[in-house]
């Protein structure tokens, strides 16, 4: 028998797993590195992030990847490069954390790698008839696998969609599995370039479980703070303080036809970017416009479309809203949320002893564990499926 798919088995039959979860968001402004360490799974999962690091991308990788990032047109050799070059670069990365932890890639289990979303195509973006919903993700796991003689899950997301989602929120099999509580209704808040929830009501009904993106996150703020400013992000919301909101491209912006589709749906950059903006001044007739008054504005489009979100599918239902993501370090967004839900508590995951900006990455440690260990989680929220795809070190 192959010596890998030997270890791969016995692994299954750990008491426990450590598990090197790894995200690389639509903020492209670095990777998420959680060490997890993991016991049991399904409804039985208990999961400590041992160690946690955001490695930073340099400006010259960032400026690569945007040059395919979430393009109708791109330069299919660079992507070629790309989908290499990120796998090696990640394999790096982590050989690098774990020298700085102490831990030897011996006593790693596996990686579970997201990659690098490059394109995400739900049917409602394209709407080309007779084409599926579609998202590609690159950074191949053989890269990770042979360079980090580490065992490789990745590339998550196409199971989703061959089973009938659109690829995303995967969210929710994370936040359903370690969050749910019969003591409230919760809201699992992420905002990161793009903002998701999980609802996870109180009364443990699995078929009640909602997850779906919103909208932007930070990612028309980045945008604009780089244009304008000259800065990676608004930190803290300065800039959207320091400005006044424009009524009229707020409405514009939330006229889109995005947001009166049926929850769930997904989202990303494709759709929220400076064109948007552009599109949206346009549609309220204004041509010029002051920066920081722009960018109170789409702050607020941050805030409003992930409450109208939360409000659509709870009701007047008590929640308390536990946010994870870059975002929740925009004290502006932050309150703007709380004015639009005044009935709920709205916190960060700490409260619930979990590192807000670890989140993304310990969910594909989390979906790796339930793949190796045959774990099929049932919600109403998603199809029922184990997912990613394993590379061998040999
Ligand atoms: N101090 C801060 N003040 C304001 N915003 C911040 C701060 N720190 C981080 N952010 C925001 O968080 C973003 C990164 O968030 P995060 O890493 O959660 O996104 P991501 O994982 O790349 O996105 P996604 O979850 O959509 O894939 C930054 O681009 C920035 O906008
Ligand atoms: C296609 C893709 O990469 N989607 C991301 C993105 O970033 C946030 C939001 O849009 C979310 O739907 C998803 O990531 C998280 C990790 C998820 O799948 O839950």
């Amino acid at each position: 028998m192959n010596k890998e798919i030997q270890k791969l088995c016995l692994m299954a039959d750990k008491e426990s797993r450590l598990i090197v979860g790894l995200m690389s968001g639509t903020s492209l402004d670095g990777l998420d590195i959680a060490l997890c360490r993991i016991h049991g799974s399904g409804r039985q999962t208990r999961l400590a992030v041992e160690e946690f690091e955001t490695l930073p991308y340099s400006e010259d990788f960032k400026a690569d990847v945007k040059s395919v990032f979430s393009k109708q047109q791109v330069d299919l050799q660079k992507l070629s490069l790309l989908n290499v070059l990120i796998g090696t670069l990640h394999a790096d990365m982590i050989l690098s954390m774990l020298g700085k932890w102490g831990v030897s890639a011996s006593d790693i289990d596996c990686i579970a790698s997201h990659g690098q979303t490059i394109y995400h195509a739900p049917r409602r973006l394209h709407q080309l008839t007779g084409y599926p919903d579609a998202t590609l993700q690159i950074g191949d796991g053989d890269h990770l696998a042979v360079k980090t003689a580490i065992l490789t899950l990745s590339d998550f997301r196409q199971k989703h969609i061959a089973a009938g989602g659109e690829g995303a929120p995967l969210a929710l099999y994370g936040d359903y599995i370690l969050f749910s509580s019969e003591e409230e209704n919760r809201i699992l808040l992420n905002i990161g370039g793009i903002s998701n929830f999980t609802y996870l009501p109180g009364d443990g009904n699995a078929s009640r479980v909602v997850c779906t993106d919103t909208g932007p996150g930070n990612t028309l703020t980045d945008a604009l703070s780089r244009k304008y400013f000259n800065s990676p992000f608004d930190n803290d919301g300065t800039y959207a303080r320091s400005g006044k909101v424009i009524p009229s491209l707020l409405n514009a912006m939330l006229a889109h036809p995005f947001f009166r589709e049926d929850l769930p749906k997904t989202t990303g950059p494709e759709l929220f970017n400076l064109n948007f903006v552009e599109e949206s001044k346009a549609l309220a007739g204004i041509s010029e416009a002051n920066p920081a008054d722009v960018i109170a504005t789409v702050s607020l489009l941050t805030a409003h479309s992930i409450a109208n979100g939360i409000k659509e599918i709870t009701g007047k239902e008590n929640l308390v809203v536990y946010v994870s993501g870059g975002g929740c370090h925009n004290s502006y967004i932050m309150e703007e949320i709380q004015k639009c839900l005044p009935h709920s508590a709205i916190k960060r995951t700490e409260e619930l002893g979990f590192n807000a900006d670890a989140k993304e990455a310990a969910l594909f440690a989390l979906l790796a564990n339930e793949t190796i260990c045959g774990s099929v989680i049932q919600t109403g929220g998603g199809p029922a499926v184990m997912m990613g795809k394993i590379s061998l070190p040999l």
